[in-house]
């Protein structure tokens, strides 16, 4: 069997133990499930391709049991497969899918439905136990989903088997060039995930610069993790998105929200000052970002986990700083996997990056400092960095100790693409000081506020007896003008700018 030949022929260690599981649970499956019970959805992408081929060894190895003597009738395996086309679906995805199926007899049902109702009708009509599904982790719909994992409620009921689940982008292209497989044509113009035409472009990050505007093939992106950037964001107005904070907006961006979040029992002792929450203010507050929220919290994974839930879908992005490391008390990323109800595993890239920065000082047999929250999570990769930072989600978590750290972090993350950061457009703020006593000036400033609700106004103190500093701010510099003057004539003279 070809496939296996060459898994067993290459030097690859790595691909041979994630080949060798994979395999194992396509023979798992073929051992649970009667044959004709079982389909394969198949799509051309790189990944079900990667499965295609899985499979037709799990089978081979089944059927054999390795023994060479058979070995070219069950070099094929005629599984039920199932393709669910579109008109938006990409030429070259479609006749990739055709050819493939053909080339190697599978038995293919063409669904034009949607996926739930697709399947509503395939288990009707045959009855359907499993299903063999070419999700990964990182996928958005991988999160919380095992080798075996019974189709989501309110789904018609079947098994997804996921063989490839904990693959990486790096493990479907070593498999796919050491066993020299035929693939999908546009994964060597530069895309690198292919979802629809309407969707989904060529990698940025494979951009050829010296050769106008091609593009280098999927296999040269070094960072797999950002294999996703050519899929468009979904978009949602209140929150930064599974892709990460939209980039795309721009300028034009008027209102961006965000919070605050520091670990640290030691500011809660009082024994340390925390400076994080106001240098992130005055740093959001700068790119044209309204924070609404800082906290400081023990640390507490349920405390942690607590204002995570809270501040992630009321805020575009969350910041967290402290609670990262090795001690019993870093708990800051078990708090995020719990807000987001997904666990913590081991991230193979991030420990590369550790072991590369600190060697092989690990702690046991695995770096607990490389566990991050599974199916959630980018690295935010800059020269600058020695270690890429963490976003899940809408979460980012700076791994600075100081303020001095904090604005390196910062200008890594404003100057990274992948953080999706963008610039808002800036606040202007105008400041008005008066002796006026508060009861005199509030019912103006209560009209004010009705006729400019776009402009923020407020006021505070510097001591009980000395001025009062009205504050407006606003994104639009007329009507913050407009309503100072509008509230210093109503005051004729009392009130002078600061
Ligand atoms: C065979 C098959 C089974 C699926 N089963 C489920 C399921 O049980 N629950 C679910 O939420 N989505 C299910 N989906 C939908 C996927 O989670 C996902 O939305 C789909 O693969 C599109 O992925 P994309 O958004 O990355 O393009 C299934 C899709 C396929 C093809
Ligand atoms: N239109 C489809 N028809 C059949 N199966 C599909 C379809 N879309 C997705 N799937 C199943 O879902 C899996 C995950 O889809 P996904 O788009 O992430 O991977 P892929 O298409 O194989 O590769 P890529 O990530 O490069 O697009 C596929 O491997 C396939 O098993
Ligand atoms: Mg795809």
């Amino acid at each position: 069997m070809e496939i296996d030949t060459a898994v067993r022929a290459s030097s690859d260690s790595r691909l041979r133990t994630k080949y060798d599981s994979a395999v194992y649970v396509v023979q798992r499956a073929f051992a649970l499930y009667p044959f004709e019970e079982i389909a394969f959805s198949f799509n051309g992408g790189k990944d079900s391709t990667v499965l295609l081929h899985l499979i037709r060894a799990g089978y081979y190895l089944h059927k054999t049991s390795g023994d060479e003597a058979h070995n070219d009738t069950f070099q094929n395996c005629p599984l039920r497969t199932i393709y669910f086309e579109t008109p938006c679906a990409f030429p070259e995805i479609n006749s990739f899918t055709y050819e493939t199926v053909s080339t190697y007899g599978l038995p293919l049902e063409t669904i034009r439905l949607d996926f739930k109702s697709g399947l509503e009708g395939l288990l009707k009509n045959k009855p359907t136990k499993a299903i063999f599904i070419g999700t990964r982790i990182g996928d958005p719909n991988a999160v919380g989903q095992e080798q075996f994992s019974p189709s989501s409620p309110g789904w018609p009921p079947f098994m997804r088997v996921n063989p490839i689940l904990d693959w990486s982008y790096r493990d479907v292209w070593s498999f796919l060039l050491t066993c020299k497989i035929k693939y999908c044509s546009l994964y060597d113009e530069g895309y690198t995930s292919i979802g629809s035409i309407y969707d989904t472009v060529p990698n940025a990050l494979l951009c050829d610069s010296s050769n106008g505007k091609s593009f280098r093939p999927a296999y040269m992106l070094s960072d797999g993790r950002l294999e996703r950037a050519g899929r468009a964001k979904k978009t949602n107005s209140n929150s930064v998105g599974s892709n990460g904070i939209n980039s795309t907006e721009g300028e034009q961006i008027i209102s961006r929200s965000a919070s605050v979040i520091v670990v640290g029992d030691e500011i809660l002792f009082g024994t340390v000052e925390d400076k994080f929450g106001a240098a992130l203010c005055k740093k959001l507050h700068e790119i044209g970002w309204r924070v609404c929220h800082v906290a400081v919290v023990p640390n507490e994974t349920d405390s942690v986990a607590e204002e995570v839930e809270r501040c992630r879908s009321t805020d575009d992005a969350v910041f967290l700083v402290g609670g990262l490391g090795p001690l019993h008390s870093d708990v800051s990323l078990a708090g995020i996997a719990k807000a987001f109800g997904v666990r913590l595993a081991p991230d193979e890239e991030f420990e590369e990056h550790l072991s590369q920065l600190i060697g092989n000082s690990y702690i046991g047999d695995r770096n607990v400092m490389a566990l991050l929250p599974e199916g959630i999570t980018e690295l935010l990769h800059h020269k600058k960095l020695p270690l890429p930072l963490i976003k899940c989600k809408n979460v980012i978590i700076l791994a600075a100790t100081n303020v001095d750290e904090l604005d390196m972090e910062w200008n890594c993350i404003l100057d990274t693409h992948e953080s999706g950061l963008v610039r808002a457009k800036t606040f202007v703020s105008k400041h008005l000081s008066t002796s006026l006593p508060d009861v005199k000036i509030a019912p103006v400033i209560e009209k004010l506020c009705l006729e400019f609700s776009d402009v923020y106004i407020g006021a505070h103190r510097i001591s009980r007896t000395g001025p009062l500093v009205v504050n407006l701010l606003g994104k639009d510099n007329q009507r913050v003008e407009g309503a100072m003057e509008k509230l210093k004539s109503s005051f004729d003279g009392q009130f002078s700018q600061v």
